[in-house]
Parts: structure tokens; C-alpha cells; sequence
């Protein structure tokens, strides 16, 4: 794409010097490592790093004009501009040709289920023979192909390309997890999205975004950026509110779309009654705007009754008929690591949980108190270089909810492991909870202790296939660790 297109995308700037001849860039980008003759580089002020720093390096690795917004020094044309993150998502709609405007765009936000509800709208539009995308922590998902990510939200321009990649591969729907770190850093500005989806609101991320408050309204701007355009052409706005959250109530007033509601209570739109949770599935009674179904799904607890009432209403927003969506939902085996029960024959039931917050582990635990018969094993630790306030809390509702708690750790990252640990213990300075620092140790306990009737949770790390120790991810598998010390008792 010609230089002077993407210059005039901005209309604000200052290039310095004026270009005295037009030239293609070949490619846009925030990193350094990844530059090829002829880039654009946007230099992002970073948690680690300033990339106005890395300018020369920039240019000598091929960058033929840079983007900044503090004075530079260089050989090449800068464009100057008062926020680059805000000048990079302008750039990286433009570059990529505006891929969300051509696909149906679903951002799915809220602390807790995002990635289970774009699994579930993935499935919906499947069964409709639509092709998907998918962003979200596990993987970027263009049909079936995986590509791995770095964040739960990826920046921009990787966004940006990805959407680009979708639209390339004819893909019709994607389904976006949009966290609040996201919202907050403008990853999603330029995203054209038609329906949001707001699952719950509870503690997370407070070392980010300090308060409660705070969070809240980075979530609401998911809705507020959903626009003013109306019409009954296909193409409305629509947000897709859990009303049983007081927060899901009050973003009502954050957006101009269409608003659907969706929660166990009655006044919701579409509501979810008379839930029954097992131990292999979840039994409830649909309404639909008072039109009533039994819906009989493979996931098992209230909170995913939840997540399925989210991913119906989206769904429904888009106009694919209620018993289609009823059918797609009531086949969904479940998704990765997220109250997964590995295969056992010793009648202990292990189930994997990314339930890293205290709501999560709430209830992760209160689902399995529903049908636990016996005692109840919950192993878990908390992240290091994350909100420090999820640990008392954590540990206390593991305490409370468990009858056999061990605490362990989590992806320490840089912070000292014991000391995690600590802050852990100290929310429940009388338990007396046995601690092993080693994850691997804590499982194999766990499970070698376990009687038969016994369910053994491991929370917090789900689908992860690694541990992050210092800045170094180590291969580590909760479900690999289960499985081996399951295959150590004696099967019955
Ligand atoms: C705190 C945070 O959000 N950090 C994000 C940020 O990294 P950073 O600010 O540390 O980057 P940096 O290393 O200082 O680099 C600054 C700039 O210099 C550039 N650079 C850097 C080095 C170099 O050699 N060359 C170079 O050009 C970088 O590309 C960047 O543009 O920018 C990176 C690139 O966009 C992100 O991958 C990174 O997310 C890290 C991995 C992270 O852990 N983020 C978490 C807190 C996060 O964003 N989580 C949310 C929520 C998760 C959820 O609830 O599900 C998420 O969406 O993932
Ligand atoms: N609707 C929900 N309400 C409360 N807890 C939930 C809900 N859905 C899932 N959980 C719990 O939270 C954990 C994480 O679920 P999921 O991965 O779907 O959420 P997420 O919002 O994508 O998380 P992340 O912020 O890490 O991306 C699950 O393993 C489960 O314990
Ligand atoms: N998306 C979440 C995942 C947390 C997973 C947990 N295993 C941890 O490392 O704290 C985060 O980055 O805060
Ligand atoms: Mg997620």
C-alpha cells in the first residue's frame, strides 16, 4: 500500500520531512524483530520497553518510516502523531482493508467464560455451515487452523492481520474474546463489531486497572463503541447483556444498540429456569421470550448455564432460528480445560479447571459440591505478576468450599513462588493447609491420597501446556500430571 494512503488515514499528524516522492510499504509494525525492507514502524511506549529507543535498529533492519510520538532522530520520513497506539489501530484497519467491516464480528466480554462462550458461538455457526474465525486465549482459529497468540486480546496490527487472513479464507463469523486490558490499550479500536456479548463482572486484574470501577468501565466500552447505526437490514447493533450482573444492567446505558438480555432470572429475555446440575451434564428449562424448551447440555454447572444462555442470545441476535441453536448447544462436549474430567478407572473423578479467579473457583467448587459424595480435593496456587488480591481470596474459598485444600503454584512468573504462597496462606492463617511449591508434587498427593468417591479439582490452568517460571515456559500439563498419577492407584 502506497506510503501517502496510509499518511492520509491519520488526520492528524505532522510528517517530518514531507515525503518528496510516494513509495509502497511493504508491511506495518510495532516490533522490530519482525521488520522487512520497507515497513512502517509504529513505536509503542511498552511496559519493558520504549520503541522510540529501537528507531535506528528499526532502520537499519529495513523501516522506511516510522511512526512516534516523541522526537526521533533518524535518516527516514517520521509521522508524528500525539498517541501511536491509537495512530497503529487507525493504521492496521486501513493496511489490512478494513477485514471486521466485511465479516460478522461477536466480542465476547466479562471476567469469567469468554472463551467458553466463543467456543459455543463457534459451534452455532459451524452447524449453519459457516465458516469461522476465532481470537481468544487458546489460539487464533481461522477455520480449523490453529495459530498460536500471545494474548487473550492480541494487539492491533497482529488482530488486524488476523481478521485480514479470515476474511482472505472466506470466513463469515468470528468470535472474539475482548478482554479488559484490551479495551483499556485500544487493541480492538477499528473493530467493527456487531453483536458484544458481556458475561459477568468480578475480581481480576486489579493490579492493571486498580479499581473495581475501573474495570467495569473498561468493559463498557466494548458497548459503547458498538455505534449508532440502526436499520432492518441485517446489520443492527446488538448487545447481548447477562441482567442478573448489577454491571450487566447498568451498561444498558453505555450503548445506543439494540440491547437482548439474557440470566436466571425471569425478567431477563431470554432466562434459564428450574436448572439441574449432575455430574455428567446440566438439565434446564429455556425461555425465549416466554417461549419454553428443555434444554439438555453435556456442560456441567450453573455458571455454564450461563455461558449458553450468552452464546444463544448472541446467536438469536443474528437471527438463526431457536431450535437450531438449542441442537448446536445441546451436542457441545465442552471445551479444553475448562471443568474437564480427566479419564479415570480408580473412582476418583478428576476434573481440570482454568478457574483462576476467586468467582471461578467459587464456582467450579459450588458445582462440584452439587454432586460430590465424598471428600473434595481442590489444588490450586494463584499467578505471579497478577492482581495480588485474587490470593487470600482464592485460598479462603478453597478452604471453604474443599474439604481437603492444597495449595500450590500457579505460572509464578518473576515473583518468588513462596512468597505467592504466603500471600496465599495469609487469608487463611488457621487452616493449616498443606503447601507444596512444586505443582507437579501437589497433583500426585492429591491424587495418591484420593479415595475412591472423592473428586480431586486442579484449578487454574485449564488448557495450559506450560508453567511460567522467571521468564521461561516450562512443559507442564495439568491433565498430563493427572493422568500419570491416576495410572499409579489401583483401577476398580
Ligand atoms: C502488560 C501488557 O499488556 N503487555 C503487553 C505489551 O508488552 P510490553 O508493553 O511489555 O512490550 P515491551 O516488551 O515493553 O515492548 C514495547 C514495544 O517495543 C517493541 N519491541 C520490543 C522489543 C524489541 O526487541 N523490539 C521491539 O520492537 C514491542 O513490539 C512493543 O511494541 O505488548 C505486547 C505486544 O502487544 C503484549 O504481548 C504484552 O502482553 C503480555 C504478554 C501480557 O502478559 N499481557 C497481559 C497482562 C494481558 O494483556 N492480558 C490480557 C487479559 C487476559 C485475560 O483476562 O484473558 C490479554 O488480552 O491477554
Ligand atoms: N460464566 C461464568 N461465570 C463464572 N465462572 C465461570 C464462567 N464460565 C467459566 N467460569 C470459570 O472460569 C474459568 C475460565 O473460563 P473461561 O476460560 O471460559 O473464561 P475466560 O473469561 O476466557 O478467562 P480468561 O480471562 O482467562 O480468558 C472456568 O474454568 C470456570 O471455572
Ligand atoms: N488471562 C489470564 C490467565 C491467568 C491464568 C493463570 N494460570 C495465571 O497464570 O494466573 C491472565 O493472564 O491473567
Ligand atoms: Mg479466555
Amino acid at each position: 500500500m502506497k506510503a501517502s494512503k496510509l499518511i492520509n488515514s491519520l488526520k492528524f499528524k505532522q510528517v517530518q520531512p514531507a515525503l518528496d516522492s510516494d513509495f509502497d510499504v511493504t508491511m506495518l509494525t510495532q516490533d522490530t524483530r519482525e521488520i522487512k525492507s520497507g515497513a512502517m514502524f509504529v513505536a509503542v511506549d511498552g511496559y519493558h520497553v520504549d520503541g522510540h529507543t529501537l528507531v535506528d535498529q528499526a532502520v537499519a533492519a529495513g523501516a522506511k518510516i516510522i511512526v512516534a510520538q516523541k522526537p526521533i532522530n533518524v535518516a527516514v520520513p517520521v509521522i508524528y502523531v500525539q498517541n501511536t497506539e491509537r495512530a497503529m489501530a487507525i493504521l492496521a484497519d486501513v493496511f489490512y482493508g478494513a477485514p471486521s467491516q466485511k465479516m460478522r464480528m461477536i466480542g465476547v466480554t466479562g471476567t469469567n467464560g469468554k472463551t467458553t462462550v466463543t467456543h459455543l458461538i463457534e459451534q452455532i455457526y459451524r452447524d449453519q455451515q459457516q465458516a469461522t474465525g476465532l481470537i481468544g486465549t487458546m489460539y487464533r482459529k481461522i477455520k480449523d487452523k490453529k495459530l498460536p497468540t500471545a494474548n487473550t486480546t492480541p494487539d492491533a496490527i497482529t488482530t488486524q492481520r488476523t481478521l485480514a487472513a479470515m476474511r482472505d479464507a472466506g470466513v463469515d463469523t468470528v468470535a472474539m474474546e475482548v478482554s479488559s486490558i484490551a479495551l483499556v490499550l485500544g487493541r480492538v479500536w477499528g473493530i467493527d463489531y456487531d453483536i458484544a456479548v458481556f458475561t459477568n463482572l468480578t475480581q481480576d486484574h486489579l493490579d492493571f486497572h486498580k479499581t473495581m470501577a475501573k474495570y467495569a468501565e473498561a468493559k463498557a466500552m466494548l458497548f459503547a463503541q458498538l455505534g449508532n447505526k440502526y436499520g432492518a437490514d441485517g446489520t443492527e447493533k446488538v448487545a447481548v447483556l447477562n441482567t442478573d450482573d448489577p454491571v450487566g444492567k447498568e451498561f444498558e446505558q453505555y450503548t445506543a444498540a439494540h440491547v437482548l438480555t439474557f440470566g436466571l432470572k425471569p425478567d431477563a429475555m431470554i432466562n434459564a429456569q428450574n436448572v439441574q446440575i449432575q455430574s455428567h451434564g446440566t438439565e434446564f428449562d429455556l425461555s425465549v421470550f416466554g417461549h419454553v424448551t428443555h434444554v439438555t447440555m453435556k456442560l456441567i454447572g450453573q455458571f455454564n448455564v450461563y455461558n449458553m444462555l450468552a452464546a444463544f442470545a448472541a446467536a438469536y441476535a443474528s437471527g438463526i432460528p431457536e431450535d437450531q441453536i438449542i441442537a448446536s448447544l445441546e451436542k457441545v462436549p465442552g471445551v479444553k480445560g475448562r471443568f474437564q474430567a480427566v479419564p479415570s478407572h480408580t473412582g476418583v473423578s478428576v476434573i481440570v479447571d482454568y478457574s483462576h479467579t476467586p468467582d471461578g473457583l467459587l464456582n467450579a467448587l459450588e458445582t462440584i459440591q452439587d454432586f460430590a459424595k465424598k471428600d473434595i480435593y481442590c489444588v490450586v496456587g494463584c499467578g505471579g505478576d497478577r492482581d495480588k488480591g485474587k490470593r487470600p481470596k482464592m485460598a479462603k474459598i478453597a478452604v471453604q468450599r474443599s474439604t481437603k485444600p492444597i495449595f500450590t503454584s500457579d505460572n509464578p512468573r518473576t515473583e518468588d513462588p513462596e512468597a505467592i504462597l504466603q500471600d496465599m496462606v495469609a487469608g487463611v492463617p488457621d487452616a493449616n493447609v498443606p503447601v507444596y511449591v512444586d505443582r507437579h508434587e501437589a497433583i500426585a498427593k492429591a491424587i495418591a491420597q484420593a479415595q475412591p468417591g472423592d473428586v480431586v479439582l486442579i484449578a487454574g490452568k485449564g488448557h495450559e501446556d506450560y508453567q511460567i517460571l522467571g521468564r521461561t515456559k516450562h512443559h507442564f500439563d495439568d491433565s498430563e500430571e493427572a493422568a500419570k498419577a491416576l495410572a499409579l492407584k489401583p483401577t476398580i
